[in-house]
């Protein structure tokens, strides 16, 4: 199935994370309220009441954690840094015991030779800045300069890896579109509003870091996914374009100098943000790489419901993951070569692609989760046939390291190479964990 010697020597072989997910901690060391501890609390929002007060607790296991990560071979890891810890009420004072809790981090990280990837933004906005209207307000861009500026500075001495923000669409639109993550808003045009200025903090970030250090990488993570028609009627080739529009080219085309995609804002200009002079050039800023995620794809037909005229059709399968999202490794290909295709980015990481399954653990502390294992399988296969293909994909980060805080649904989805034992917060590799181990250390040594 793998053949590792068509990745490339210098592959980053890794997992991702983010710090609410993980860290715990919530209310410790002068960190701030962020806009998830806000939507958790808020009951009905997320599954059991369940929230990221103690999660993993990675803020007083992380040493733990990456001796474990050590183990298992990877030479890389996605982590993001909580603007709540750094910036407690998302601008002006600065929290210094924020600041060392990432100095000791990154210095352990690098003390076991494992490569960080920082990502700036995975969701958890400062409440004090929502208070004053969050993305929403152009002014939360300022802010997240001041941000980015504070972490840079610190950090950019042993950091060279950096990812702005994390899945644009999912903050934007799941959190201001339909209301089921934070912060729970459901406005359409508002959302699209805040991915007008996540794309525009996005550029100003850019400019930061290169300022900091022009050798650094930096780039930003899309969740993509093919939008394909359910018959081959126009009306649903055309519902099909406007979703591949919604989910993928509303943050491709301005990334990459083409400003929106006039496919959907030309059926929905009531939607369109209000764009200033030069935020499109600030959001082509260049950058040194591209991260996806990649989960599933989407099945489109014509409907006269929505304003969009698309609806989702449940995918034929016959493979599903705990999430009910359809398992199709194909689509990965798709992505890839038409990201490829259409706007050729320098280098390419897949910075978060896993499932989360039913997983139970043994008495004897195993958890065999093969359906996991054949999933990643399956997807690296994918990343390989695109690199064959010329596809610079340069690093896989599965999600995700640990199990640990899903979202809206708790903890009751794993989607962890690693499973934790919430009780106990004992951690025990999982089958899966184990095999891309086995694979991550063939490859390293292959090199
Ligand atoms: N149409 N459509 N498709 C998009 C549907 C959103 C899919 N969920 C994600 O991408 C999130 C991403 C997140 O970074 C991480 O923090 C989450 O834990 C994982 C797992 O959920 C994934």
């Amino acid at each position: 199935m793998l053949d590792l010697n068509v990745f490339p020597r210098t592959f980053k072989w890794g997992t991702a994370t983010a710090a609410y997910q993980i860290e715990g901690a919530a209310h410790e060391d002068g960190r701030g309220i962020s806009i998830w501890d806000v939507f958790s609390y808020t009951p009905g929002n997320v599954k059991k009441g369940d929230s990221g007060d103690v999660a993993c607790d990675h803020y007083h296991r992380y040493a733990e954690d990456f001796r474990l990560m050590k183990d298992l071979g990877m030479n890389s890891y996605r982590l993001s840094i909580a603007w709540p810890r750094i910036l407690p009420k998302g601008r002006g004072e600065v929290n210094e015991k924020g600041l060392a809790f990432y100095d000791h981090l990154i210095d352990e990280l690098l003390k076991h030779g494992i490569e960080p990837f920082v990502t700036l933004y995975h969701w958890d906005l400062p409440q004090a800045l929502q208070q004053l209207g969050g993305w929403a307000n152009r002014d939360t861009v300022d802010a997240f300069e001041e941000y980015t500026r504070i972490v840079v500075n610190r950090l950019g001495d042993r950091v060279k890896n950096w990812i702005t923000h994390n899945e644009p669409w999912c903050a934007a639109f799941l959190g201001h579109g339909a209301g089921v993550h934070a912060p729970g808003l459901k406005d359409v045009g508002v959302s699209m509003q805040v991915a007008h200025h996540l794309l525009l903090s996005h550029g100003k970030a850019v400019r930061i870091i290169k300022e900091h250090n022009p050798e650094h990488k930096v780039g930003i993570t899309l969740i993509l996914g093919p939008s394909h028609a359910a018959s081959e009627s126009a009306e649903d080739q055309a519902a099909a374009a406007r979703h591949d529009a919604f989910l993928n080219t509303i943050y491709l085309d301005p990334l990459y100098g083409r400003g929106y995609p006039k496919v959907l804002f030309d059926h929905v200009p009531q939607f369109a943000p209000k764009v200033q002079e030069g935020d499109l050039e600030i959001i082509a800023t260049p950058t040194d790489f591209l991260g996806i995620n990649y989960y599933q794809r989407s099945i489109l037909k014509h409907t006269e419901e929505n304003p969009f005229n698309f609806e989702g059709v449940r995918p034929p399968g016959p493979e599903f993951t705990f999430f009910d999202w359809e398992v199709y490794p194909q689509g990965l290909y798709e992505v890839l070569t038409r990201v490829q295709q259409d706007y050729a980015p320098k280098e390419i990481f897949i910075t978060e692609n896993g499932a989360t399954f039913e997983d139970t653990l043994t008495e004897d502390g195993q958890v065999h989760d093969e359906q996991r294992r054949f999933y990643i399988e399956r997807h690296l296969k994918a990343v390989q046939d695109a690199i064959s293909e010329g596809v610079p994909v340069n690093g896989y980060f599965a999600w995700s390291f640990l199990d640990n805080f899903e979202w809206a649904e708790g903890f009751e989805k794993r989607f962890g190479l690693v499973y934790v034992d919430y009780p106990t917060q004992n951690r025990y590799v999982k089958d899966s964990g184990k095999w891309y181990s086995k694979l991550v250390k063939a490859a390293l040594g292959a090199v």
